[in-house]
């Protein structure tokens, strides 16, 4: 079974987790446990939570670098282990928080495969904000990056790298956009996602409620259960949750 066995049930995709349970090899207990929820298609979902919580477990098992250990993942009805990993991860544009950048040019870092379609390109630098910084370099979207292994090559900074890891999950234009905790110029990086993924299902992982604020809906973790979930605005009616106190506690930050 493949990407395009998914897709053509409909596109965009719609997501659901039906009693996943997740135990990581060793270790004593479950990290998620009998977890069930659906995220329709082309839905915003924030996921937040305290440390240690579950989130991006839950993040890596969607997107199939981890299997279920009972439970399913369905894709638009398609349970995701009858697809191959590489079939699988077609469905997926990702941020993920170990960033990866390569010794290559920009260009190069932010289109994968196949012709460049030009057009496309400039716009997803525009997108992620990088467009006037890359018409600032001598070698525009040529420069090569990584100084330590390539010579005249330059090297980003923490929100540069994000803003290039957003810009190849946006030229890569899958259905599904995860996004797990983005450090820099957070709360601008999820507003502009929110703008520009129009039909695309999304999952944001933030420790900053500011971020996830712009969400449909928010899905609180506790210890591998989600125990909220709903609108920011009907969150922060909801006085002594887990919700309210990662609010308060970060409130001094937004005002
Ligand atoms: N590779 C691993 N092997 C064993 N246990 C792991 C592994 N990765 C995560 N865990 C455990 O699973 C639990 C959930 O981790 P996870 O990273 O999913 O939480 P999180 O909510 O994303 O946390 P944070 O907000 O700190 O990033 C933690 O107790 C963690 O120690």
């Amino acid at each position: 079974m493949g990407a395009a066995d998914v897709l053509k049930k409909g596109d965009p995709c719609e997501v659901e987790f039906d009693r996943i349970s997740y135990r990581y090899p060793n270790n004593e207990k479950d990290t998620l446990k009998e977890l069930s929820f659906k995220i329709k298609a082309g839905e915003k979902i924030g996921l937040v939570g305290m440390n240690g919580a579950g989130k991006s477990t839950l993040i890596k098992l969607l997107c199939g670098l981890i299997r279920p250990t009972s439970g399913y993942i369905r894709i638009n009805g398609v349970d995701i282990t009858s697809m191959e990993r590489t079939e699988c991860y077609k469905l997926f544009s990702t941020v993920f928080q170990d960033l990866h950048i390569f010794p290559v040019s920009i260009k190069d870092n932010i289109v994968w495969d196949g012709q460049v379609d030009e057009a496309c390109f400039a716009q997803c630098l525009e997108q992620a904000d990088l467009d006037e910084w890359v018409s600032s370099l001598k070698e525009k979207e040529n420069t090569k990056l990584v100084q330590e292994l390539e010579e005249g090559a330059v090297n980003l900074s923490g929100g540069q790298s994000q803003k290039l890891l957003l810009a190849r999950a946006l030229y890569k234009n899958a259905p599904i956009l995860l996004l797990d905790e983005p450090t820099v110029a957070e709360s601008e990086v999820f507003k502009k996602c929110r703008k520009i993924t129009g039909s695309t299902s999304a999952v944001y992982i933030s420790h900053r409620l500011s971020a996830c604020r712009f969400s449909d809906r928010i899905l609180v973790f506790d210890d591998g259960h989600i125990i909220q979930e709903g609108h920011h605005d009907e969150l922060v009616q909801q006085k002594g949750t887990v919700y309210d106190q990662l609010w308060q506690a970060q409130a001094q930050y937004y005002t």
